[in-house]
């Protein structure tokens, strides 16, 4: 399994660099890396087999690799298709709601070993431009638990982490019109 940095690495608090088409052969087994990563890390045979921790997303900084390139893997109703399984590379964030959103269990990060009490505000709705690993580009709109996750991802690629973003005074301050999410 690849290894996952950890907090006080500064490869997490740089600027990854864009990637260019081609990709290189080494660039699309990262790609593959970063997805079977999450793949595994929701199977709870292959995770607990490997000590895996659980992600829905995560970010080639996070194995070292200060490239614009991330996985997210979100599951969709159980038994059926995921609702988003998609590597983003060089992702922008084109347009985004004034509508801010929270997870209501506050954020987590696979880089990050303790927890960090408090609402990560974020915007409900997005619009993201990406290129797949064909070098295609896409533009998708994505709305509350997908957007969340894919602005925790970004997020890593400008070296943020989710905690920059907690309220320190007020941790669980949040605007009151703000969307919780479970
Ligand atoms: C929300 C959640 N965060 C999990 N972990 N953290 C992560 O994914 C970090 C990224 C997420 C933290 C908040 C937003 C993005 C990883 N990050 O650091 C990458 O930058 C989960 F594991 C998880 N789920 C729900 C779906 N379930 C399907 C079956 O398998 C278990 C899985 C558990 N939901
Ligand atoms: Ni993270």
């Amino acid at each position: 399994m690849k290894n996952i940095i950890r907090e006080g690495n500064p490869i997490l608090r740089a600027r990854s660099s864009e990637m260019t088409f081609p990709l290189s052969n080494d660039d699309k087994q990262l790609a593959h890396d970063l997805m079977e990563f999450l793949e595994n890390s929701q199977d709870e045979e292959i995770a607990e087999k490997y000590h895996l921790r659980a992600g829905v997303g995560l970010a080639a900084p996070q194995l070292a690799i200060s490239k614009r390139m991330t996985a997210v893997l979100i599951p969709g109703p159980e038994g059926e298709e995921p609702s988003l399984k998609q590597v983003l590379i060089n992702p922008t964030i084109l347009s985004q709601s004034v509508q801010v959103a929270a997870l209501s269990e506050g954020e987590g990060c696979l880089s990050v070993d303790r927890d960090v009490p408090g609402y990560v505000p974020r915007a409900d709705r997005i619009t993201l431009r990406y290129f797949d690993i064909e070098g295609v580009q896409h533009k998708i709109r994505l709305k509350n638990y997908e957007a969340i996750v894919v602005q925790h991802e970004i997020d890593h690629l400008n070296g943020i982490l989710f905690f920059d973003h907690i309220n320190n005074d007020k941790p669980f301050a949040i605007p009151n019109d703000a969307i919780m999410l479970e």
